[in-house]
């Protein structure tokens, strides 16, 4: 592939934990940040964003997909050229749906293929991870798909997760901010040996649960004691959008990420009900919430 002077980038949402499977797990979901990136021959940096959330992405050097732009040319040892980057955002920021892996892997991606692909998609996964700090979030907002990420012994293994065709994400996005940072920083740095085998056991049953759309299984594979238990405080109302959700007809439901947003698993026959349940319960606590189903995406970041 050869040089070129622009290319727009488009990376899904994606939801990680699924419940037990804390810094391990994700799934890329239908909402999209698209990145424009235009080569500057006189140099500089100049960032224009627009989408709901706008006026709150940085637009000087700071900005996290320029952030991923710079640190592709360091790994190639190249000076990083002038640019031009148009931001149209889709994904909200700081709710737990992935906006800093959209970033991370869509300044990555950017930056390849404008230099003709000089890295491939493994090695730009792994520079990924590595900004990021954990996988379950830049694995699948870069491949699609239900991803489950293992560091092996040279890299990281990524198992491809199925996702039965019945079960139905449905994201309820409240209009209040928690930084990724902010909920990791109320995790204990030590578990107990029964919580670390809790969460083993509820991962394998979640994965065969997600494969076969058994509801049962799914119910019970939802539940977490490595990270959901201290976060739970920093969601008012987690319990009653909880409550309502599965009442309504959720095999259940989980922080999404490191939340605000709360994601319920269902069927296409509960979708609805779900949605508008959690959608009320959360009114009632006085926060305005945007409840939505969203299928998987399978395809990751494209350009
Ligand atoms: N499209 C974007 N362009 C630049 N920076 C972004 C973009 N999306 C997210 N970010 C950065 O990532 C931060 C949110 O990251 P984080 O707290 O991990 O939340 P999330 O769960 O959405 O990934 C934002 O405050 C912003 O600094
Ligand atoms: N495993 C991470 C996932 C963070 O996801 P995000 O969408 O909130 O960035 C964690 O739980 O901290």
């Amino acid at each position: 592939m050869s040089v070129v002077s622009s290319v727009t980038v488009t990376v899904p949402a994606t939801t990680a934990n699924l419940g037990p499977g804390f810094d391990c797990i994700g799934a890329a979901l239908k909402l999209y940040n698209h990145f424009k990136f235009t080569r500057v021959e006189e140099g500089g940096l100049s960032i224009a964003v627009t989408g709901e959330e706008a006026q709150r992405v940085q637009t000087d050097e700071s900005n996290l997909l320029y952030q991923a732009f710079l640190r592709f040319y360091q790994h190639i040892e190249q000076t990083p050229p002038g640019v031009k980057i148009e931001i149209q955002l889709g994904v909200p920021l700081a709710r737990g749906l992935g906006s800093s892996a959209t970033a991370i892997v869509g300044g990555l991606v950017a930056a390849n293929q404008l230099e003709g692909a000089p890295m491939s998609q493994s090695q730009v996964m792994e520079l990924a991870i590595a900004m990021e700090g954990h996988p379950d979030n830049v694995v699948p907002a870069l491949l699609g798909g239900c991803r489950l990420a293992a560091s092996g012994g040279a890299g990281w293994e990524i198992c491809d997760v199925p996702w039965h065709q019945d079960i139905i994400p449905v994201v309820a996005i409240p209009d209040f901010e928690l930084s990724t940072s902010e909920a990791r920083r109320v995790l204990p740095t030590q578990v107990t040996r029964a919580d670390a085998i809790f969460n083993t056991a509820h991962l394998g049953l979640l994965l065969r649960g997600l494969e076969i759309g058994k509801p049962e299984w799914i119910k019970t594979a939802l539940q977490d004691k490595l990270h959901q238990p201290y976060r739970k405080a920093l969601i008012p109302g987690y319990d009653a959008v909880n409550l309502a959700a599965v009442t309504a007809g959720a095999y259940g439901m989980v922080i999404s990420g490191a939340g605000p947003t709360l994601l319920a698993l269902t069927d296409e026959l509960h979708s609805e009900a779900v949605a508008a349940a959690m959608s009320t319960a959360w009114e009632q606590e006085g926060i305005i919430a945007n409840v939505r189903s969203l299928s998987l995406d399978i395809q990751g970041a494209k350009s």
